[in-house]
């Protein structure tokens, strides 16, 4: 008996299918996307769609499942939004005329770090990063293909650094290269939100080294070669939208490392409470989801260059004070679409008609944003800035002022746009005119009044005569059949073909030439489209001013101020969003003062007294101060700082799957570490989790460190009532305390701090608020009454020893020195490593 074989299709699916085994294969059969086998039974349990089998040739049916063509985007998006891949393979020849198999290819890979559709949330970044590793350092080269936006870092070689920036810029991609160490490799597949994407090495093409600085280090160059290496063989086609790339430069931005981010909740909080919102959605005022991107970009990476903070507050000023200018730019900014992402669409070629006319829209009111943002003495270059209305006027010209949502509607372009265009839709549209003068004609020289002329896709035009009036139909007239139906015949004239024949063509012809001027049109945005991200730039930043304008009037926000001395003095401060939020109680505000001796407030207080609102609030307070903002506050005095550590709140490293604990001192180590003088340090209630001796020694260990060594300004609260006893022994620790009050047995929070130390925990007292059963409360009391009589704090010894500094430099290089792969650097890199050792020596002198 003959072997049965699968057919030609089901054998060319396979072959596509083994070269892309990692991507759902997304496969044309007519109208449908068809999956097949082990991707029809993923997507049917991903998508909800209905497995069938398909007899292929062979005697078992193949699991298939399929969605229709023109519903293909939200399926993809769904896929490419749980981090899977999708290869669209097309049918390449018109089925209607190809003979055999049709022809069918891939044309576009689409994965989470690529997808660019325009239903894409507006409000975040959608960021791919390229990563290259050197023996000495890794380059993560992020971009975001919707805006055209290219940016690295450069980090220490390793995988916990690489894997916190990546997730700081919640990237949604990655591409390394095929090479990647293994584990490595396994470490960053197992990162839950992000799709690993291998490529192998390629060099820089010639046209893509302009996106490059002269001073741009090596490794740069390699990650920008494996991303567009990557982006050719995904997108089919060369990108060629991109800014420069530019430096992610820690030193020019207050650091705000991972966990920080966190545990302050700035981009999303993290709490359970409905109520609460992060720093980033509670600010957010802006008209444009530019703005709001841009916001969030002022949030993460606040300055630390005076100046350039003040410029921000000068803007804010002049835009608080002039009530017609904010008014006038609200009105405009309120017309402003996504031109960064427009932009890049159009570049890149997949815009559509809709997308146009918001470009115009756009532009039609950037002039008059800029025009008034003149008035911004303190930002010059939006005099500069490029308002591109030579290219408003002409994309006007061309365009209608309500275009279709596709090109193949038509109506794309204005009368008189183009010569050729309008004649070609004056023979289409007068077709129909013609037509029924054919059809009067028929019935007049018949006498047939029933006659009609109807149209359809298989014989085009015809004239239909009802067979009862078939005998009137004489030879002469030179009708010939075209069809018969039950009661009626159709027939076709050499005349009726004739304008037929034309009709269609100029049909056809109009879309074609419709099609040719809008991608000529494309091309012509394209070529300002520096310009066009430069003035999207700039308007991003009118709106973030505007916004931060509002917030700062709405709450009554006061301007920082900056100097030199390590001394803050924050005059009743205030939580933004919890004071916001509270409607039923006021929030009592705080005052923040420490003076430049001042190294350390101790902060002790009952539970849910307000200790770590007052630390966060602090923290915020310095960040918006640092971005440029007005604050929640009376006046407010401050450094500036170079960093931020914290340490609040319980919380498992999500990435390593570490104890509380152990993420405590490994979070306590980075801050002891890198600290300056200049850095904000926030612990609350260090050493909690391990036994009360172990922490409380952790604790006071940690303290004499910051306050002998770094010296950096740090809020750290406590239980441990122990180590308030430092402030008689060290110089630059300060005790602040809640305010409670006690009376018959129950506590009112006043949540004012004061200075001094706590007498009381009143732990047992906020378990009773908790309702703990009663037999339980009245245990914890008499237990903690035996205790109280037993003299602890006699054995309590608050040290003096003076602790040998770690010297943050010096356990820089010794970790730079662990970490060498001596084996494989080339001697290049090995002369650049040694350079940078050497350097990081001189440093510790
Ligand atoms: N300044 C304030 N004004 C009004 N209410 C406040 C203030 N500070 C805190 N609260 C209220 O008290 C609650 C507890 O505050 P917070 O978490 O800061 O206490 P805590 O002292 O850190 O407690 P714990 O030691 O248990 O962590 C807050 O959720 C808020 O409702």
């Amino acid at each position: 008996m003959k072997e049965k074989k699968l057919s030609p299709m089901m054998e060319h699916y396979i072959k596509v299918k083994e070269e892309n085994p990692d991507k759902i294969l997304f496969y044309r059969v007519g109208d449908f996307y068809e999956m097949f086998m082990d991707d029809a039974r993923l997507a049917s349990q991903e998508l909800d769609l209905v497995l069938t089998g398909k007899s292929a040739g062979v005697e078992e049916k193949i699991p298939m499942c399929g969605i229709p063509y023109h519903a293909a985007n939200s399926y993809i998006q769904r896929l490419v939004k749980k981090g899977y891949k999708v290869a669209i393979c097309e049918q390449l020849s018109d089925p209607a005329t190809s003979k055999g198999l049709v022809e069918r290819g891939i044309i576009k890979v689409i994965t989470p770090g690529t997808y660019m559709d325009e239903v894409m949330d507006a409000k975040s970044n959608n960021y791919m990063a390229s990563i290259s590793i050197s023996s000495w350092n890794v380059c993560a080269l992020f971009c975001e293909l919707s805006t055209g936006e290219l940016k690295y870092q450069i980090l220490d070689r390793s995988l916990i650094s690489l894997e916190k920036a990546l997730l700081t810029m919640d990237t949604s991609e990655i591409v390394v290269p095929v090479t990647l160490d293994k584990r490595w490799l396994a470490a960053l597949e197992e990162m839950d939100t992000i799709t690993v994407s291998l490529q192998k090495k390629e060099n820089l093409e010639n046209e893509d080294v302009k996106l490059l600085h002269e001073n741009d280090p090596e490794i740069v160059k390699n990650a920008l070669a494996q991303l567009m290496a990557y982006l050719k063989e995904t997108q089919k086609q060369h990108i060629d939208h991109f800014m420069p790339v530019t430096s992610m430069d820690a030193q020019s931005t207050l650091v705000l490392d991972y966990e920080t981010k966190n545990h302050l909740d700035l981009i999303t909080s993290h709490s359970s409470s409905t109520k609460s919102e992060s720093l980033w959605t509670f600010m957010d005022r802006c008209q444009s989801a530019m703005g709001s991107r841009t916001l969030k970009q002022w949030i993460e990476m606040p300055l630390i260059n005076a100046p350039k903070i003040e410029k921000r507050q000068r803007a804010i000023l002049t835009l608080k004070n002039d009530f017609i200018l904010r008014e006038n730019l609200k009105e405009h900014l309120a017309y402003i679409y996504d031109m960064e992402r427009l932009a890049s669409r159009m570049a890149y070629g997949n815009a559509s008609p809709r997308d146009v006319l918001q470009l115009v829209t756009t532009l039609e009111h950037a002039k008059p944003i800029l025009e008034l943002a003149q008035k911004i003495e303190s930002y010059p270059e939006f005099k500069e800035t490029p308002d591109c209305h030579s290219l408003y006027i002409e994309i006007q010209n061309a365009i209608v002022e309500n275009p279709p949502l596709t090109l193949k509607e038509g109506g794309v372009f204005k009368e008189g746009y183009n010569v050729q265009l309008d004649e070609l839709r004056n023979i289409s549209s007068k077709g129909k005119n013609t037509i029924l003068e054919i059809e009067n004609k028929e019935k007049e020289r018949t006498g047939i009044k029933s006659l009609k002329i109807g149209y359809n896709r298989v014989f085009g035009y015809y004239i239909e005569v009802r067979n009862g009036y078939l005998n009137d139909i004489k030879e002469e007239y030179g009708y010939y059949p075209k069809q018969t139906l039950a009661n009626a015949t159709r027939f076709v004239t050499s005349e009726l073909k004739e304008k037929e024949d034309q009709i269609v063509h100029a049909q056809e012809e109009k879309n074609r030439l419709e099609q040719e001027l809008f991608t000529k049109l494309l091309l012509r945005i394209k070529e300002d489209l520096f310009d066009l991200h430069s003035c999207a730039k700039a308007l991003a930043s009118i709106d973030v001013l505007v916004s931060l304008t509002q917030l700062a009037i709405d709450k009554g926000y006061v301007c920082p101020v900056f100097h030199p001395e390590m001394s803050v003095k924050v005059i009743e401060g205030k939580h933004p969003i919890l004071e916001d939020r509270m409607k039923k109680k006021k929030f009592v505000s705080n005052n923040w003062i420490m003076d430049e001796n001042n190294s350390i407030e101790l902060i002790t207080g009952p539970n849910m007294g307000g200790k770590s609102t007052y630390m966060r609030q602090n923290a915020l307070i310095v960040i918006m101060a640092q971005m440029g903002s007005f604050v929640p506050c009376k006046s407010c005095e401050l450094p500036i700082f170079d960093r931020i550590f914290t340490r609040i709140g319980a919380s498992d490293d999500i990435l390593t799957g570490k104890s509380t604990f152990m993420v405590e001192m490994m979070e306590a180590n980075v801050a002891l570490r890198y600290a300056t003088k200049h850095s904000l340090i926030l612990f609350d209630e260090i050493g909690r989790g391990t036994a009360t001796y172990d922490g409380m020694a952790l604790a006071q260990a940690m303290l004499e460190y910051i306050e002998e060594v770094i010296q950096a300004k740090t809020l750290f609260s406590t239980h441990y009532h122990e180590l308030t006893e430092m402030e008689n022994t060290h110089a630059r620790v300060k005790n602040v305390h809640v305010d409670v009050k006690e009376k018959k047995g129950e506590i009112e929070f006043r949540y004012r701090m004061i200075e001094g130390k706590a007498d009381k925990s009143y732990g047992i007292h906020v378990a009773k608020l908790a309702h703990l059963p009663k037999v339980v409360l009245e245990r914890a009391t008499q237990l903690l009454k035996d205790y109280e009589n037993i003299d602890n704090t006699s054995s309590y010894q608050p040290s003096l020893f003076v602790m040998d500094p770690i010297q943050p430099e010096k356990s820089k290089l010794m970790d730079r020195l662990h970490e060498l792969d001596i084996d494989s650097m080339s001697p290049r890199e090995a002369m650049e490593c040694l350079y940078e050792l050497k350097q990081l020596a001189d440093e510790i002198e």
